[in-house]
């Protein structure tokens, strides 16, 4: 599907999709037991994947149709069974990693593939670490990339990962290390990026029960554990990723005069809350009332601005266009593992804004978004199938003179499915195609 988007002005309350990253730890700990229900979950594209796993594992997980969003999850146990067929992943990174942890407990072998882009991302340190741990770890190509062949009934133990290619190494290995006999003690080779991730994951096996230790070398998690919610029931929260495309169309685009205010913006865990400190270091606006959970901002003229997203790489897209709009220099430093998503999102959003006419320099680990030599056009962009390069292009074609059209815009069906109607409804003229 292609979407054209008209210079607009914004206004108007909207509310953020439920978490990702919480719905898809809290469908799989909820499969690592016995039955519990999960509220407001995200529904989307990948955390169906996740759902499909838990099936294929031997749970279910039915959604209530009585209006109140629900899942409600039996769990296979503690130990997957063996799948009937291959678990597909489809375009979810976390699925595959977390689905390999979990299936590597499994007395056979499971399969486990996805879409072109999965198949082309990074799993063979997590391979390595489950033959460390006594499973079976393979990639069919031999290359480190799915397909994937797990299995083996892991026993657990100790075992050592880099911590700079992807988290969601860890939080797989520490939501299956509790149901292993021996438990698993993770050591870290390199530094943790994006370590907001795995405090997600403590956070919510906490509220199933389970403890996670964090030690001087990493992680470590007893085994037997059991996954269980207080009162049977987990409660996802907002999703600052998904917010971040909001916020950020209210401060390039709102009206004079008039705010954006997103609402299901509760604190918790999630390091992309830093949406915030970075929207007011380039000037604008924002106030959060937590206890409402409501964000708001209205139209700011934006200065440039230097971001780390080590701990923060989903809001690179975001933070770019942002860049974009704002007068001056804004740097994104320390972003080379935000290059292993979906796409090369470094590089992807160079070129995309750069067909926009924005100036970039593109460096490994570093993209400058050169403000004062940018006046954004509109354009035929591609959104390389990646939801985040979609939603992020959207919010420039809100400010480019004339109209921008986004190509493959179906794809925020895997984060945020309602992204253009949310969009739509603060006054966005568009038209889908
Ligand atoms: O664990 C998670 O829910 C996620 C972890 C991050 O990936 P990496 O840990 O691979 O950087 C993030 O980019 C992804 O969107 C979701
Ligand atoms: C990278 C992402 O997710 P995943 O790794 O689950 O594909 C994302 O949502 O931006």
């Amino acid at each position: 599907m292609d979407v054209t988007i008209s210079t607009s002005r914004v206004r108007g309350r909207t509310r953020a999709p439920p978490s990702k990253s919480y719905t898809h730890r809290a469908i799989l700990a909820a499969g690592y037991g016995d039955e519990a229900t999960v509220t407001d979950p995200l529904v989307s594209a990948d955390t169906k994947a996740t759902m499909r796993a838990v099936d294929a594992f031997g749970g279910s997980v039915e959604r209530a149709e009585d209006g109140n969003a629900r899942l409600v999850v039996e769990g296979f146990g503690g130990r997957p069974g063996v799948p009937d067929d291959v678990v597909n992943c489809e375009n979810s990174g976390t699925t595959m990693r977390l689905v390999t942890a979990c299936g590597a407990l499994a007395d056979g072998l499971v399969v486990l593939t996805g879409d072109d882009s999965l198949r082309s991302r990074p799993q063979g340190p997590l391979l390595s670490a489950v033959e460390e741990l006594g499973g079976r770890g393979e990639s069919t190509r031999g290359n480190g990339q799915a397909p994937l062949v797990v299995g083996g009934s892991t026993p657990g133990g100790r075992v050592s990962i880099p911590g700079d290619v992807s988290s969601q190494y860890i939080t797989a290995l520490l939501m299956a290390g509790a149901v292993t006999d021996e438990g698993i003690e993770v050591e870290l080779e390199t530094e943790l990026k994006s370590a907001p991730y795995v405090d997600i994951t403590v956070e919510v096996l906490e509220d199933f029960g389970v403890e996670v230790e964090r030690t001087d070398e990493g992680f470590a998690v007893s085994g037997g554990q059991s996954y269980a919610p207080e009162g049977g029931e987990y409660a996802v929260p907002g999703d600052f990723s998904s917010m971040s495309y909001l916020l950020a169309a209210g401060a390039v685009a709102a009206e004079d005069g008039a705010s954006v205010v997103v609402e299901g913006a509760r604190p918790s865990a999630q390091g992309d809350s830093a949406i915030l400190d970075v929207l007011d270091s380039m000037g604008a606006d924002v106030a959060w009332d937590r206890e409402a959970g409501e964000i708001t901002v209205p139209r700011a003229d934006l200065t440039g601005t230097t971001v780390d997203v080590g701990d923060t790489p989903d809001l690179l897209p975001t933070i770019a266009t942002l860049g974009a709009v704002a007068a001056g220099d804004t740097v994104i430093e320390n972003c080379e593992h935000v290059r292993y998503k979906e796409t090369d999102r470094v590089s992807a959003m160079a070129e995309e804004l750069g067909k926009m006419g924005a100036s970039v320099t593109e460096r490994e680990d570093r993209l400058t978004i050169h403000g004062d030599e940018t006046d954004l056009v509109g354009a035929r962009v591609d959104g390389r199938a990646d939801h985040r390069v979609v939603m992020s292009l959207a919010v420039a074609g809100l400010v480019a003179d004339g109209e921008t059209t986004i190509a493959g815009a179906e794809h925020v069906d895997v984060s945020f499915p309602d992204f253009f109607d949310a969009i739509e409804s603060l006054g966005v003229e568009l038209r889908r195609e």
